[in-house]
Parts: structure tokens; sequence; C-alpha cells
């Protein structure tokens, strides 16, 4: 009853078209849940979201679960788990991507997952890794263990959004640090960030593993720009 006097007054919201929820709906709408633009996992190769890592590095696949474009509705969600501190929404869409991967053949490829790190100082500037929440979310869902420590951001920077490609390779140069490469030695490692833009992040990061002595990496974005 108190619940529902307070959803009247402040009525619930879809995180990604904020139309109001049905009591039956939660965090998304239905109509959010089948519209927005997911592109499936395990394209074929080469394929635009490959084409950004093809020649950089030999890794396994690149996957994104949705497609972001300027100003539309997934833009809003990654907004929202990014600066709006919704946390509950990035382990959700995680849980949601790690069950649409078990659907896929791929038992005893992905050994281990490694949320991109964050800086110190970002950290306690936003209180969370939203890297990690959607990493939670696909371990819930597929059971792979989380790589947590070992791998540091150690130079933090201004946000890439206005850097080019090249750029941002510049800016990314040695921000990571291996202090323990113990726990990844020998495996395949599912790299996970929120968003991929140029690949310039990822790539960087599953250089360094590599050569920290993973055996093989594969990338996976909750949202790409195509
Ligand atoms: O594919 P790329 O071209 O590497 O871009 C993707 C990266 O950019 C964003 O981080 P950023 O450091 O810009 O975070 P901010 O916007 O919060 O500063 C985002 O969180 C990814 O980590
Ligand atoms: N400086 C950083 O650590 C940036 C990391 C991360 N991409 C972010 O969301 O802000």
């Amino acid at each position: 009853m108190f619940k529902r006097i307070l959803q009247l007054l402040y009525p619930e919201v879809c995180f990604a078209c904020s139309n109001t929820l049905l009591d039956s709906e939660g965090l998304l709408c239905t109509r959010c849940r089948l519209e927005l633009p997911r592109p499936g996992l395990f394209l074929p190769r080469p394929n635009w979201l490959s084409l950004k890592f093809d020649g950089w590095l030999e890794y396994q696949d690149v996957h994104c679960f949705f497609l972001f474009s300027k100003g539309g509705r997934v833009q809003h969600l990654m907004h929202q788990i990014k600066y709006k501190g919704a946390q509950d929404l990035g382990r959700f869409l995680g849980i949601w991507c790690g069950a649409e991967l078990n659907k896929y053949n791929w038992p005893d490829e992905y050994e281990l997952i490694l949320p991109i790190p964050m800086h110190q100082q970002r950290i306690q500037e936003r209180g969370y890794n939203q890297a990690i929440c959607i990493a939670e979310g696909i371990a819930l869902s597929t059971h792979l263990p989380i790589l947590s420590g070992g791998i540091e951001r150690i130079k933090n920077s201004q946000t890439l959004i206005h850097q080019n490609r090249q750029e941002r390779f510049h800016v990314l140069e040695d921000v990571y640090q291996v202090s323990d490469s113990s726990s990844f030695l020998g495996k395949h490692v599912l790299i996970v960030d929120d968003t991929l833009t140029t690949g310039a992040t990822m790539l960087t990061l599953g250089q360094k593993i590599k050569a920290a002595g993973a055996r093989q990496v594969s990338f996976l974005a909750l949202a790409a720009l195509q």
C-alpha cells in the first residue's frame, strides 16, 4: 500500500526512455527490453566491431551487448550507470548479458572476467567503478570468477570524450600497471567495460595483460558506438 502511494507521488521511470513503469516492470519498461538495439554476440568476423581491433592485437572475441547512438536510449541508459549512481542497473544488465552469453557454445573459453580498472581518484569521486557492477552481473549468470587486484590504473586522465582514436592511445599509454600476474597467468581473460568507442581502452589493457602472461584475451562492452 505504502509502495503504491509512493509510486503515485514519485512514479518509477524506465532508465532508458523515462516513461513511467508499470507495477510489474522494474528498471526497464517492456518496450525498451524488446526494442533496445542488440546486435548479438559472437558475430562472424570481420565485422564493424572487430575492425576496431583487428591488426592491433591477437585476441579471440569482441562483443557488445547494445548499440550506442548519440542521443539515443542506450546513451541515456549508460549515462545513468556511469554518472547517476545506477549500480543496480549495471548489475541487472550484466546479468542479462551473461544470460545471453550462456546461450552460445562457449564453455571452456573464458576463464576470468577483468573489469577495466579505474583510477583511485576517479573511484573516490564517483563512488564506484561501473565496469565492476557490469562484471558482477555477468559473473552471476556465467559463474566466471572476477579478477580483482594485481592490475591497477596508476595514471588518471581527463575524459576521453573529446579525443580521437590516436589521441586516446597516447593518453592511455602507461596508465595500467600489472603488479601481480599470478591470477591470470596462462588464462583466457574476458575484459569488460561499460562503453566502447574507438577500442583504445580495451586494446591498451589487452596488450598489457597479454604481455604479462595472459594466454588469450576477449572483450565485452555493454554498449559500443558503431
Ligand atoms: O573505446 P574508447 O575510445 O577507449 O572509449 C571507451 C572508454 O571511454 C570512457 O572512459 P573515459 O575515460 O572517457 O571516462 P569519462 O568519460 O568518465 O572520463 C568509457 O568508460 C570507456 O572506458
Ligand atoms: N580515469 C579513469 O580511471 C577512467 C576510467 C573509466 N573509463 C571511467 O568511467 O571514468
